[in-house]
């Protein structure tokens, strides 16, 4: 399929309107075959989702249910076994190609022997993007993390929430549209964690990314998100979507209202049973 007819998916958009619907999930099942020659793990059955502009999303559920699968999926590191994966028109391969893609793991995997500010622009190194660009782009992105007075560290020499920091910076870097974050902060100590959920949340504001976001905490993902995605296992299903109608900007306040431990309570309950 070429790319003009992968665009035309998206009927009703004219090339001038940005289309409503950043990535749209239709039926989409994840299969692994056994290594045992037994029955194929079905990492994820039948997902369908739509996933709009700028929203902030985040998927929960219990360990095995697919969030994983599901981002990488998104990313175009995991092909689906059926169903399929439209982003603004186009397959993820195509927009992996594009370098529309930011993506944050748990662990930054920075390299030692490169300070911050090389860490952070490597990838455009690989891009080819002109030196006086990527150091403009570098410095911009240190500051928006918080981290400009630490460029010329080493890894080493950082904390780990700083370190997820730079693995922020690197992804934001080349100017993705859709920022694909598996539980980032969930090395980092409570504290770190807390400040690096608001700061991102700055991040987002500022930068109006698509954000998917995986997470084993659902006080994180009721903080940070527009909608909670609630997958159930054996096989992955979506068992619910929950709309988070939490006022922004939040802060710390945000956790003490009585509709924040409300929320938390909804996607809690709705994991009792799976
Ligand atoms: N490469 C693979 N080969 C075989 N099975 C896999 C593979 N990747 C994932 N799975 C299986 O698919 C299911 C979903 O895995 P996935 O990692 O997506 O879940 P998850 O919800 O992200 O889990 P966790 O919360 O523990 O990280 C699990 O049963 C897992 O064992």
């Amino acid at each position: 399929m070429s790319t003009t007819e992968q665009a035309a998916l998206h009927t009703g958009h004219t090339s001038t309107a940005a289309p409503r619907n950043e990535i749209r999930i239709e039926d989409l099942t994840v299969q692994f075959p056994d290594n045992k020659g037994g029955e194929p793990v079905v990492a994820l059955s039948n997902v369908s989702l739509d996933i709009r502009r700028g929203e902030f999303i985040s998927l929960v559920g219990p360990s095995g249910c697919g969030k994983t699968t599901l981002l990488r999926a998104i990313a175009d590191l995991q092909q689906p076994t059926s169903g399929r994966i439209i982003v603004r028109g186009l397959f993820p391969r195509e927009i992996r190609m594009q370098k529309k893609y930011g993506i944050v793991f748990q662990s930054p995997v920075l390299y030692d022997w490169r300070t911050v500010r090389r860490n952070v622009c490597m990838p455009m190194e690989i891009m080819g993007i002109p030196k006086k660009q990527r150091t403009a782009t570098v410095t911009e992105m240190l500051e928006l993390v918080g981290l400009y007075n630490f460029g010329t560290k080493y890894p080493h020499e950082l904390s780990g929430g700083m370190q997820q920091r730079v693995g922020i910076a690197r992804a934001l870097a080349v100017k993705p549209e859709i920022l694909l974050m598996d539980e980032p902060f969930s090395a980092l100590d409570e504290f770190t964690k807390e400040k690096l959920q608001e700061d991102l949340l700055t991040i987002w504001e500022k930068t109006q990314k698509t954000i998917v976001f995986v997470t084993h905490s659902i006080s994180e993902a009721v903080f940070l998100s527009d909608r909670v995605v609630v997958l159930s296992p054996h096989p992955g299903r979506l068992s619910a979507v929950v709309d988070i109608d939490l006022p922004r900007p939040r802060s710390l306040q945000t956790k003490q209202m009585p509709e924040f431990y409300e929320y938390v309570n909804k996607i809690r309950n709705s994991f009792e049973g799976v």
